[in-house]
Formats: structure tokens, C-alpha cells, sequence
């Protein structure tokens, strides 16, 4: 059962941090996760700041957990231009902290938010290069070992807008191991990858909880994002998530 006081509901979801559950995971629909994402602002108080920093240590646990450092140390983390590029530039951070080598690239700066223009200057402080453009699709086997796709969350929409188009196509082509940050950039949030043209990730982080998409995602599942009070599990049914064992910031569903 979901505890949201970190107490796990079993021995078995208790002795192990990769402890995987049999019974189906409850999602959110594109809208609902958006609506829940409001209301954890509203009502619980959280910031953006806060929501953003849980989640996107909740990434770079769930990397460190599937890419062990020796074999993974470069990481190449593409963010986009709204909070999933966020939770992509936090993971960034967390990761060159974790001993990971990491590059960031960024597309579009989003300019309206300060926490934005503040991460990306955290990042320049520990040395992390912020590029504006995907490196060479043909170089990316020989330079990164594990690829952050934080590019679209559950506001994406429609077919990707230049230049994302070009990246996403890239990304699904390259044979470097993606993880994926809440949503596989390119799919339908609530069906999956429906138009053929979506990263193809190795890893998803669910943030909160699952979206509609991942029901046919066959890849390692993890499950992030601790702030979830128990009212607001109640009302998005989510009281039957696993429970984060420990002081651990992701479970694996699958
Ligand atoms: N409670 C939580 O779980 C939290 C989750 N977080 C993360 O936030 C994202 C959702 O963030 P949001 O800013 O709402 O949206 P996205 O990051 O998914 O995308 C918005 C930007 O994407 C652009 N966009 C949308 N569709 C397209 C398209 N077809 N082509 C190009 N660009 C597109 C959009 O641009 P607009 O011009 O349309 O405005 C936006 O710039 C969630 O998934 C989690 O990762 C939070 O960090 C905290 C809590
Ligand atoms: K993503």
C-alpha cells in the first residue's frame, strides 16, 4: 500500500530498494496530473522549486540505481523548455554530484521562470557545459553513455515543433541507453507513442505516478516524486502506488 510517511506496507517492499510490485499500478491521465500538480501547489503550499527538486532527485536516483557509475559515467541530459526540462536540469546537478560527467543540452532557455535561469547557473558553477544543440546523432554512441530525455512532460501535445522534431528523431535512432523523464517525449501522454515517433527509453521515471502512456512501456519502471500527501492520493486514487522504502526517492514498478 501507499504510505506516504515512507513506512513500507511489507517485509518484502521493506528489505529491498529495486523491491517490485505484481498488483497494477493506478495512472493519471494527462489532465488529471496536471490538475494534481496545481493543487499540490495550492493546497499542501509546495513551491515549484520544491516539487522540481524532489522530482528531479528522484531521477538521478533512479539513474544512479539502473547505470552503475563504472560502466555509465557520461551522461547526456537534454532538457526542454518547460518543468520536465526542469526536473532534467535538477537531475543534471544531482548527478555531477553523484561523480557522473554530465552535459546538458537546452534547446529553448525558458526566460519567464527565474528558477530556470538559477539552475542553469548552478550548473555552470560545478563546470557542467550547457549546449544549445544535440550533438551529432552519429557521435553520441562514442561520447555519452546513457541519455536523460527530460525534453516533454504531460503538457505535451501535437507533433514536436522544430527545433524537438529533429531531436526526438535522433534520440530514437541513437543505440545509446535513454532513461526517460515522467512521459517518453514524443509519445501521447494518455496512449503511448502512438504516431511512430517517440524516444525509444530503456529506463521511465514516473513522477507521482504513472501516466496513461506507460501502460505500454515495456522497459525498467521506476517511480518517483515523495511529496504526495495522503488526501490528495485519496482523491486521484493513488493510495494503492507501492511505498518508498527506506529514505529512498524512487520505487520500481517494473
Ligand atoms: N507533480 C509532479 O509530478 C511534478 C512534475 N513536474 C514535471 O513537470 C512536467 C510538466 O511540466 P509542464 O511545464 O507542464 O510541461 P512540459 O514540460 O511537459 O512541456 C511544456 C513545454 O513543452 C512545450 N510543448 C508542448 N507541446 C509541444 C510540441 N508539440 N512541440 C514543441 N513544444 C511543445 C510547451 O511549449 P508551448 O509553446 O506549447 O507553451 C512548453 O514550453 C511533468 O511531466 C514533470 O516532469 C514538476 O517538476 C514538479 C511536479
Ligand atoms: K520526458
Amino acid at each position: 500500500a501507499f504510505l506516504p510517511g515512507g513506512r513500507a506496507a511489507s517485509p518484502a517492499a521493506s528489505c529491498s530498494s529495486i523491491a517490485m510490485s505484481a498488483a497494477p499500478v493506478p495512472t493519471l491521465t494527462a489532465s488529471a496530473a496536471a490538475a494534481l500538480d496545481e493543487e499540490l501547489m495550492a493546497q499542501p503550499g509546495f513551491s515549484l522549486d520544491q516539487l522540481m527538486e524532489l522530482a528531479g532527485l528522484s531521477v538521478a536516483a533512479a539513474i544512479e540505481k539502473h547505470f552503475p557509475l563504472e560502466t555509465h559515467p557520461r551522461v547526456l541530459a537534454v532538457c526542454g523548455p518547460g518543468n520536465n526540462g526542469g526536473d532534467g536540469l535538477v537531475a543534471a546537478r544531482h548527478l555531477t554530484h553523484f561523480g557522473r560527467s554530465v552535459t546538458v543540452v537546452l534547446p529553448k532557455r525558458n526566460t519567464k521562470v527565474p528558477i530556470f535561469s538559477n539552475l542553469v547557473v548552478q550548473l555552470g558553477a560545478l563546470g557542467v557545459p550547457v549546449l544549445e544543440q544535440l550533438p551529432e546523432g552519429s557521435e553520441l554512441p562514442a561520447r555519452f553513455d546513457v541519455i536523460l530525455d527530460a525534453i516533454f512532460g504531460f503538457s505535451f501535445a501535437g507533433d514536436a515543433r522544430p527545433p524537438f522534431d529533429a531531436i526526438l528523431a535522433a534520440l530514437r535512432d541513437s543505440t545509446v541507453p535513454v532513461a526517460s523523464v515522467d512521459v517518453p517525449s514524443g509519445w501521447d501522454v494518455d496512449k503511448g507513442d502512438v504516431r511512430g515517433v517517440g524516444v525509444r527509453p530503456a529506463v521511465l521515471v514516473s513522477l507521482t505516478a504513472p501516466k496513461g502512456c506507460a501502460a505500454g512501456f515495456g522497459g525498467a519502471h521506476y517511480l518517483g516524486g515523495r511529496f504526495v500527501p495522503p488526501g490528495i492520493a485519496d482523491k486521484y486514487s493513488l493510495r494503492s502506488l507501492p511505498a518508498y522504502p527506506g529514505a529512498e526517492q524512487v520505487v520500481r514498478l517494473k
